[in-house]
């Protein structure tokens, strides 16, 4: 579904992102793991087009999508999370999700009202709110929505965008313990029933051994591993890789 061949960022001589070709097939989950400074964050930036590759490409569903715009890949199935929020916190849960959907849409602001697509628009975004659970919460102030909440808004606003590859950059990021397993709960879904590819760095290493089916290790730009998460918590080099830091 979505591959990346000998992907490379330079910034000067000094390679944030070396060489990394990475696989991800329909249905799968793959974490991304790595100490501090690893290059995850970069290489999403890639993938997603933020930032353009000085060596290698990024093909999706078949597609090389190396030199596209971030918006043209989102059209073609490839959303993303940001580690910051981006949340518009002074409007309500469901106007965010209403703007999602129109951008997904090709929505521009129209000089008079369309009635009826005004109300598909709705429809659809009251469907993604209540697939993450936030239907009860369509009415409050974004901004007011405690951390867990907050998360799950912005997985409804990347579902609003119908992504068939997710890119999750550290959902649990901000959640207290006890909404922990309602959003794991929520994240294996979208892979498990819907079939939607999912590509997530996240810190939790609980959180990845529950939900990955293969796990990805960075360091220092380039790809350690990427296999099982039994075989990759094995692993010497890996183990290296974090000596001094928690894994
Ligand atoms: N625009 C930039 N200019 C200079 N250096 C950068 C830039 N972006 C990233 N870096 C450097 O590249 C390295 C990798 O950064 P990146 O944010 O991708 O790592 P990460 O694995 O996501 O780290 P973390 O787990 O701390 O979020 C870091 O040393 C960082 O300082």
């Amino acid at each position: 579904m979505l591959s990346t061949r000998r992907l490379t960022w330079k910034i000067g001589e000094v390679a944030i992102v070396d060489h990394v070709s990475i696989d991800l097939a329909e249905g799968e989950f793959l974490a991304v793991i790595g100490p501090n400074g690893a290059g995850k964050t970069s290489l999403f930036n890639l993938i997603s087009g933020l930032r353009r590759p000085t060596d290698g490409s990024v093909t999706l569903a078949g597609h090389d999508i190396t030199r596209l715009a971030p918006h043209r890949r989102a059209r073609r199935g490839l959303g993303r999370t940001f580690q910051s929020s981006s949340v518009f916190g002074s409007l309500t849960v469901a106007a965010n999700v209403r703007l999602a959907v129109q951008a997904r849409r090709g929505g521009s602001v129209r000089p008079f009202p369309l009635p009826r697509a005004d109300r598909d628009i709705a429809e659809r975004a009251e469907r993604v709110l209540w697939r993450v659970g936030l239907d009860h919460r369509a009415g409050t102030l974004a901004g007011t929505l405690a951390h867990g909440e907050k998360r799950k808004l912005e997985i409804a606003l990347l579902l609003a965008g119908e992504p068939k590859v997710l890119l999750l950059d550290e959902p649990m990021a901000g959640v207290s313990a006890e909404d922990v397993p309602g959003l794991v709960a929520l994240i294996k879904t979208l892979t498990r029933d819907e079939r939607r590819s999912v590509l997530m760095v996240e810190h939790h290493m609980d959180v990845v051994l529950d939900l990955a089916d293969r796990v990805a290790v960075m360091h220092h730009g380039a790809l350690l591993i990427c296999d099982t998460p039994d075989v990759v918590m094995a692993d010497r080099t890996v183990q290296e890789a974090y000596l001094g830091e928690k894994l």
